[in-house]
């Protein structure tokens, strides 16, 4: 388990109780990390999220993309979208976040927040087509970012720093007992991409 201590800085547990989640830190270097931010800026197909909010479709300043193994589909904000087969520089990070956290992973979904007025509200990733419990990895190119965890019954807040280059693990019971958020600040001027690896049950798709 710290096998990794001397490299990143490993903390086993940010979460007191109810779940498992380990930040390893920079797990790439400043130069890897600004390399794979422009990568990412150009090669990845972003698109504006869509939610359907009050009856009404709203675009969001915030983009995604979704990518896997397979074309699979999955269901977000009550509409149904399909993966985009992985590219060389994703292929190359799930590598290096599979190797690092000994964890697999067949589908991502990346974000890109232009400044600290976008982030994403208190939620937890428990959708029905990942695996239960599966372990869902943030991986932070750009901007740094604060982050948050909150305990759905107790309320119990927890926070931290997401660093350039760095790796947060979420696993265990975390989804079922945490919410957790990426809030917005007048103080970040400049963008942020992360990429959420995860695991979509094939049973359930
Ligand atoms: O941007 C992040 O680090 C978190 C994104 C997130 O929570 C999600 O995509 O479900
Ligand atoms: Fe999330």
């Amino acid at each position: 388990m710290s096998l990794f201590n001397d490299q990143f800085e490993l903390i086993e547990n940010i979460l007191p109780y109810d779940g498992v989640t380990s930040y390893y830190g920079k797990v790439f270097s400043e130069e890897e990390a600004n390399d794979y931010f422009q990568k990412l800026m150009t090669e990845i197909e972003w698109k504006s999220d869509e939610a359907i909010i009050f009856g009404k479709l709203i675009e969001t300043k915030r983009k995604v993309a979704w990518y896997g193994n397979e074309p699979f589909s999955y269901t977000y904000s009550g509409r149904t979208k399909t993966a985009l087969t992985w590219n060389k520089t994703l292929l190359e990070i799930k590598e290096k976040i599979e190797s690092v956290s000994g964890e697999s992973f067949n589908s991502c979904l990346l974000n890109l927040y232009h400044d600290g007025s976008e982030g994403m509200a208190y939620h937890s990733d428990g959708e029905k087509d990942l695996k239960e419990n599966g372990a869902i990895s943030s991986v932070s190119f750009g901007a740094e970012r604060k982050f948050n965890f909150k305990h759905k019954t107790t309320k119990e807040l927890v926070s931290l720093i997401l660093e350039n280059g760095s790796l947060l693990m979420m696993k265990d019971t975390t989804q079922k007992f945490w919410l957790h958020r990426l809030p917005t600040t007048t103080r970040i001027i400049k963008p942020r991409i992360s990429l959420t690896f995860r695991t979509i049950d094939k049973s359930k798709n």
